[in-house]
């Protein structure tokens, strides 16, 4: 019977890492080519689309409150077998510590997504993608200097190929600016974008410094409370901008005038806010059932497929640039995943060496 259980909970895992997965993959790839279609039929307002991408927050009090009535379950039933004093579970568990980082993380987050939807707003979705394939090398430049993450030559080599990548698409810049933009308002969403990719790199180690330094046991419903805090917070900095720039009042108008009509503008903007926090909540659930790394494979290995579906639904240019700059791209992100690979294999076998020595002092005095 407790094989049963056993097995049925590593089934369950298993379950839980696919349906991320799967949720992941939908977020990272339509998110892009949602905001796209919002901003080719008309849509102009670039806080709007940065409010978008964390204002469906309250999907994150579906899992927390499952997670809530479970623990209230557990604590019923080991209290009334007389077995657990202790008093009963609180439906958010954050120390104040960590809710300051998860406030701070958010409203840094909500520049990074107005930064991205500028860029956004003024790039082809190929382009664009392009561009934040950088993020890879951004994120162990800034992981090596806060959490104190080892480069390898595997790394170092990954993030100078992205860099290459990004830059080859920059030497170009202009080749696929769409009509009717100048050539200043392009090279802007480039910049917006190369930023959004570097600070994007930035945030991802500081929230891992947050959990280490949270003095808490970071459990999955730990880092959903902690995700909730930061878009409730990238949200209301959103806002802001929302409310300063008058984009609430310029909903209604910009919906009458959207080419695809004013259902179809809301159906978009329904959708947005879903993928994006399909991307999300794919990324934390990944980086919980797996890892980090997992979580960074399955983002690079979408990229194709964003780039094919843009090129399809958005009749964008794939021109020699692109196919440079993809194939630098997967060069570095195959060179970085090697290397983690190998390094995780050789942590793995120096563990069990020093297990085994451990034991053969056990049995052998
Ligand atoms: N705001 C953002 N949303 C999605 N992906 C990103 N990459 C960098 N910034 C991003």
């Amino acid at each position: 019977m407790a094989g049963d259980g056993a097995i049925s909970k590593t089934n369950l895992k298993r379950i839980l890492l696919v349906l991320n997965c799967l949720i992941l993959c939908i977020g990272t790839t339509g998110g892009p080519l949602i905001i796209r279609l919002y901003y080719i039929h008309g849509g102009k307002r670039v806080w709007l689309a940065s409010w978008l991408e964390t204002a469906a927050f309250p999907v994150f009090f579906i899992p927390l409150a499952i997670s809530y009535i479970r623990r209230r379950q557990s604590w019923a039933t080991t209290t009334s077998d007389g077995r657990s004093g202790s008093p009963a579970p609180r439906p958010f568990r954050m120390k104040p510590i960590l809710f300051i980082a998860a406030v701070l993380v958010g409203i840094l987050s909500g520049v990074d997504n107005y930064l991205y939807s500028y860029g956004g707003a003024r790039l082809p979705v190929s382009t664009s993608s392009l561009i934040i394939a950088s993020q890879l090398g951004f994120t162990a430049f800034f992981a090596f200097l806060l959490v104190k993450l080892r480069l390898t030559p595997y790394s170092i080599n990954s993030v100078v190929l992205l860099t290459l990548g990004a830059a080859v698409l920059a030497l170009h810049a202009g080749g696929d600016r769409p009509e009717g933009e100048s050539n200043r308002q392009y090279i802007l969403g480039f910049v917006m974008m190369v930023l959004a990719a570097a600070l994007y790199g930035f945030i991802l180690p500081l929230v891992e410094l947050s959990y280490n330094k949270a003095k808490q046991v970071m459990t999955y419903s730990l880092v959903m409370e902690y995700q909730l805090v930061m878009c409730i917070s990238a949200t209301i900095f959103c806002t802001v901008g929302m409310l300063i720039n008058k984009d609430f009042q310029a909903i209604r108008r910009e919906a009458k005038e959207f080419e695809l009509g004013e259902f179809k503008y809301y159906l978009v903007l329904v959708w947005s806010g879903i993928l994006w926090q399909c991307f999300f909540l794919g990324t934390i659930g990944v980086i919980f059932c797996a890892s980090s790394l997992t979580s960074g494979i399955i983002v690079s290995v979408m990229l194709p497929v964003t780039e094919v579906l843009s090129v399809i639904f958005f009749k964008e240019k794939f021109n020699a640039e692109k196919g440079v700059s993809l194939f630098l791209s997967l060069w570095g992100f195959t060179s970085y995943f090697y290397g983690e690979i190998k390094q995780n294999k050789k942590k793995n076998q120096n563990q069990n060496q020093n297990h085994e020595t451990e034991m053969n002092g056990h049995i052998i005095p």
